[in-house]
């Protein structure tokens, strides 16, 4: 099931996530939620952090990271240092509910070990561990989590992560891969700003060049999918209404 929450601007849309977040916290008892890392996350995570929740609260929930770039956790690229900034040193959240990506060590050796950390840690449903909820960003080429389009087979490997690199930097990324995304109970797409509108249009209107990029790709089996967009984002949507299935 695939909706579209619409907001006038990009704190709306912070703010009507983080109400949706909250809700899944209060309602669920263990929750293994995959963060999206960018830029687009910093106000989301400011504003979660601002609500202010009980230490019983974050104890019901296990961070982990959709993708990580292959740096450490201090480096000014890092995703885990921007959360950090931006919301763990502000909550709290027992340490070992913190499961990083390692962005220091070897990206292969990482990525296989995340593959474990998932199978280890994550409740599994018909065999494959199942998100309660991945957080996903869209770049302005489509690209989601770190799977780029020119890596676009990278989105049907067998592990659940791989190692990815930026097709511009060439900086090496370890991502989630299409089979644990699709495989969630619930992933939300948080996609604001007036660059992202040409790729959300064709992707949710299934127009254009929309399955060459990742992001199209996201459509979980038995899960819910909810685009938070702002208006801005959301603008070439030719029926956003009746985009509501
Ligand atoms: O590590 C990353 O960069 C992200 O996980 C990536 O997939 C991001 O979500 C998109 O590039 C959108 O980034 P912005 O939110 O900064 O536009």
């Amino acid at each position: 099931m695939m909706r579209l929450n619409i907001s006038s601007t990009k704190q709306n849309t912070a703010e009507n996530f983080t109400d949706y977040l909250v809700e899944l916290i209060k309602k669920n008892d263990n929750l293994h939620v995959a963060l999206s890392g960018g830029s687009t996350p910093k106000i989301v995570f400011d504003e979660l952090a601002s609500r202010n929740l009980p230490k019983s609260g974050w104890e019901k929930v296990h961070f982990y990271w959709g993708d990580e770039r292959c740096v450490p956790p201090d480096d000014a690229e890092s995703n885990y240092k921007m959360t950090d900034e931006h919301l763990l040193s502000k909550i709290e959240i027992p340490e070992e509910n913190v499961h990083r990506i390692r962005g220091e060590e070897d990206p292969k050796q990482e990525a296989e070990r995340y593959s474990r950390v998932l199978k280890e840690n994550i409740p599994e449903v018909d065999g494959l561990p199942r998100f309660d909820l991945i957080i996903l960003g869209m770049g302005d080429d489509g690209h989601t989590a770190s799977i780029f389009p020119y890596e676009i087979g990278l989105w049907n490997a067998d592990q659940f992560c791989e190692v990815a690199e930026h097709p511009n930097s060439g900086q090496k990324r370890v991502t989630i891969t299409g089979r644990i995304i699709n495989h969630a109970a619930n992933v939300a797409f948080l996609v604001t700003g007036e660059g992202k509108a040409e790729k959300v249009g064709q992707i949710i209107d299934k127009t254009g060049d929309y399955k060459a990029y990742p992001a199209s790709l996201v459509e979980p089996y038995k899960g819910n999918l909810i685009w938070f967009l702002d208006e801005a984002a959301a603008q070439n949507i030719t029926d956003p209404k009746g985009s509501q299935i």
